[in-house]
């Protein structure tokens, strides 16, 4: 049963079973009785809803798709499969895309877009999941004739039935040998078959080379970005017992919990912010900071770039266990809301202010008064493609040097606010060399012209002492990166650095 007391009529091959399909009713209701015809999939129609939105008003699928769940009662197994249609079809877009365009034999931007996204929803059912092909097929023609037309359905019914003529391997050959003819660009052929652009599949090649790493290791990277990550729980110190979160040991953070299922809302330390949802990578982070060797006092620490919170609530948890106290600050008024949200189990005495402010200004203005300092910078999120399916296909290169510049300024001000003997995390959720060694790089050579001595902390030697298991890092760096394929976490960066003048 479902959680409103109705059946629950999808199985588990994402069929839809019994006839009362209740999103299709007002729609087949407004037309004449010769049109009439059996409604479409709540389902599939909302995850048509999420991709039409990420097209048209440049949405966010993860902000817009559990609303729609919920506005249209569509929950348990329904839900779960309209997450993964959407999901799924807007990760491998790319891949989808160099399937339809050879199946339909028609340059792409010959084809309507609403009519692209039913041929992606089609190829994700057919290929992606484990949907028998004539459901796949009838079930997006029917949503193709409702919401688009009947020469519409009729198309995608044809390149559907041609996409299901051939199997997953069959078409990646295809596609690969399509985007590589002379089989001598590797990264062509990988951006084609495990759908990410070109310019992203280079700059993970570069990180991870730079990383000391192998180039080798790229395509396992790309297929970890098109698996949904685990839920992971943390638990925050001092507010939560570890056997209230149920799941397991995480492999990396030891306040993770990975769950292997079920709604992390349904959790009531999740509800009242005594844990919250969070990448293990982002959790070590944070925990890397607080356990950073440093001398003298250790009582006010800063989160220059808060928001919505995640790393602030547990800096704030483990601020108070040494009786000391956090700001948190975030440029954006709305996120600085939801750093007070995500804070609200916390007791008053860790919280010393939530500010709304341009993190730039703070080196400048409270200059050497801050014992540690989080830089989680704003970044391109090359680091958490799995998390946020569109993301890959939203971001520019020309993004990088705009956020790399803003990045250098983030970490010039926390080294000005951070005292002498204090130490700054450096945080990107991006891999990209130009927005983690670069960037620190830079920050040091301006801060050196300013007179601010800084000397690297051992980052890897702090993990290590965290971690539950030696990390895999390569290489003679200082610094911590971590990758999806290889640690299982978001490739998070992080630099850790100590003022010395
Ligand atoms: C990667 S997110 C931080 C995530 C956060 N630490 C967490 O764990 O929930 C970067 C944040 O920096 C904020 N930001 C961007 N420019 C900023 C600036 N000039 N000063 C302060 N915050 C800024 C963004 O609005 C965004 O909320």
């Amino acid at each position: 049963m479902s959680g409103d007391g109705r059946t629950d009529r999808r199985d588990s091959a994402g069929r839809q079973r019994g006839a009362a399909r209740s999103e299709g009713r007002t729609e087949r209701s407004a037309q004449a009785p010769g049109e009439r015809r059996r409604g479409t999939d709540p389902a599939r129609t909302v995850a048509f809803d999420v991709l039409r939105a990420v097209a048209e008003t440049d949405s966010y699928a993860n902000l817009v798709l559990p609303p729609l769940l919920r506005e249209r009662a569509i929950r348990g197994r329904d839900a779960g499969f309209a997450t993964e249609l959407a999901y799924g079809a807007l990760r491998l877009r790319g891949r989808y895309d160099a399937i339809v365009e050879q199946a339909a034999g028609r340059d792409l931007a010959t084809i309507d877009p609403p009519v692209l996204d039913l041929l992606r929803l089609g190829s994700h059912q057919l290929l992606g999941m484990r949907v028998p092909p004539h459901a796949a097929v009838s079930e997006t023609v029917g949503l193709a004739r409702q919401r688009v037309g009947a020469g519409a359905a009729q198309f995608v019914n044809a390149v559907l039935r041609a996409v299901g003529r051939s199997t997953l391997d069959e078409w990646l050959t295809l596609i690969g040998d399509a985007a590589d003819p002379h089989q001598d660009d590797a990264v062509a052929r990988l951006a084609a078959v495990e759908s990410h652009p070109e310019w992203v599949v280079r700059g993970l090649r570069e990180a991870l080379v730079g990383n000391g790493r192998s180039s080798d290791e790229l395509e396992a990277l790309l297929v970890a970005d098109n698996a949904a990550p685990r839920v992971t729980l943390v638990a925050r110190p001092g507010l939560v017992d570890d056997d209230e979160l149920g799941g397991r040991p995480g492999r990396v953070a030891p306040t993770a919990h990975v769950l292997d299922g079920g709604d992390p809302a349904s959790v009531p330390a999740v509800r009242d912010g005594r844990a919250g949802v969070q990448d293990e990578g982002s959790q070590l982070v944070a925990l890397a900071l607080a356990a950073a060797p440093l001398e003298g006092p250790d009582e006010r620490w800063l989160d220059l770039c808060a928001g919505p919170g995640g790393k602030a609530a547990l800096l704030a948890s483990l601020v108070d266990e040494r009786r000391g106290r956090l700001v948190a600050n975030e440029v954006q008024p709305h996120r600085a809301r939801l750093v007070e949200q995500a804070l609200r189990a916390l007791p008053a005495d860790a919280i010393e202010d939530v500010r709304t402010g341009d993190g730039r200004l703070v080196g400048t203005d409270e200059p050497g008064a801050f014992d540690r300092v989080m830089v989680d910078a704003p970044c391109t999120g090359l680091g958490a493609l799995r998390r946020r399916p569109e993301s890959r296909w939203r971001r520019q290169p020309s993004d990088l040097a705009a956020l790399s510049a803003l990045q250098r300024e983030l970490l010039g001000s926390a080294l000005a606010a951070v005292r002498v003997g204090g130490v700054v995390a450096y945080v990107t959720c991006s891999p990209h060399l130009a927005e983690t060694q670069l960037v620190v790089k830079d920050a040091l050579r301006a801060a050196a012209r300013s007179g601010i001595g800084v000397e690297p902390v051992d980052a890897r030697a702090v993990v290590a002492d965290l971690a539950a298991a030696p990390l895999d890092l390569p290489g003679d760096r200082t610094d911590v990166q971590l990758w999806p394929h290889v640690h299982g976490t978001d490739a998070m960066h992080l630099t850790l650095l100590r003022r010395t003048s």
